[in-house]
């Protein structure tokens, strides 16, 4: 890369960026008993180092993949099991792409289902992202869907029906036991009635598309500094 055309900024800086807005933003509402929903990637690992700072503000996390929860407890912060919990006032994650509605692809690396499951029980999702994952259609990025390894073949079938390309991740196994399907080539111009036709493919555990239930807010950090997206408040 030439230099004129090099970031000034690193990619790992921008995640650092992006995560430490997210602790900016969320700090005010941490208290004895808050349960605090954490995703998983590189951003939210991000996000997991700057938590534990503030680890004796909150009650504990639940985690969206034994990876996060490896490193939230390396990181002395308690993690719970999401049946001992009945609300979490926010889900902090990253995202693979998401655009300007706030609807996003996830499930990169490979935990779309307990993220959903997570961020759904919590109030609000804030998303945290360099800014390279803002888009203005999604669908660049493979739509990752988790599958039961016996319908990975039929469900395949009904996707390229929808005109997509599955690829099965090789030698991927979930958090659950199942296998991940990751589908290029989707047009998708209705990130929500796609969200709803793959959930409705028998086999399919969940779909990458987080369209039904988008972020709440976006912190989306860039060379000029921190863009936000979504609700002017938390
Ligand atoms: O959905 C995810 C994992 O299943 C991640 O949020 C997504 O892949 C983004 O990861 P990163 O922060 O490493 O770019």
């Amino acid at each position: 890369m030439s230099e004129a055309t090099s970031p000034r900024v690193s990619a790992q800086t921008l995640k650092q960026q992006a995560a430490a807005a997210a602790i900016e933003l969320i700090e005010p509402l941490l208290a004895e008993g808050v349960v605090i929903g954490v995703g998983t990637g590189s951003t939210a690992d991000c996000f997991i180092d700057q938590l534990a700072v503030l680890k004796n503000r909150f009650r504990g996390t639940v985690a969206s993949s034994e990876r996060s929860a490896q490193r939230l407890q390396a990181a002395g912060i308690a993690v719970l099991d999401l049946n001992d919990v009945t609300s979490m006032p926010v889900y902090v994650d990253g995202a693979d792409e998401i655009d300007a509605n706030l609807c996003m692809i996830k499930g990169g690396g490979g935990a779309l289902t307990r993220e959903k499951i997570v961020a759904s029980v919590a109030q609000r999702f804030v998303c945290i992202a360099d800014d390279s994952k803002l888009v203005q259609r999604l669908g660049a990025f493979p739509l990752p869907l988790e599958v039961i390894p016996m319908a990975r073949q039929s469900v395949a079938r009904r996707l390229q029906a929808y005109g997509g390309k599955p690829v099965l991740r090789e030698g991927f196994v979930t958090d659950n036991g199942n296998c991940i399907l990751d589908v290029s080539g989707l047009n998708i111009v209705s990130p929500a009635e796609l969200e709803s036709a793959c959930n409705n493919i028998p086999g399919v555990v969940c779909c990458g598309l987080f369209a039904l239930a988008p972020a709440r807010i976006a912190l989306l950090a860039g060379e000029n500094g921190i863009q936000r997206l979504g609700d002017a408040t938390l």
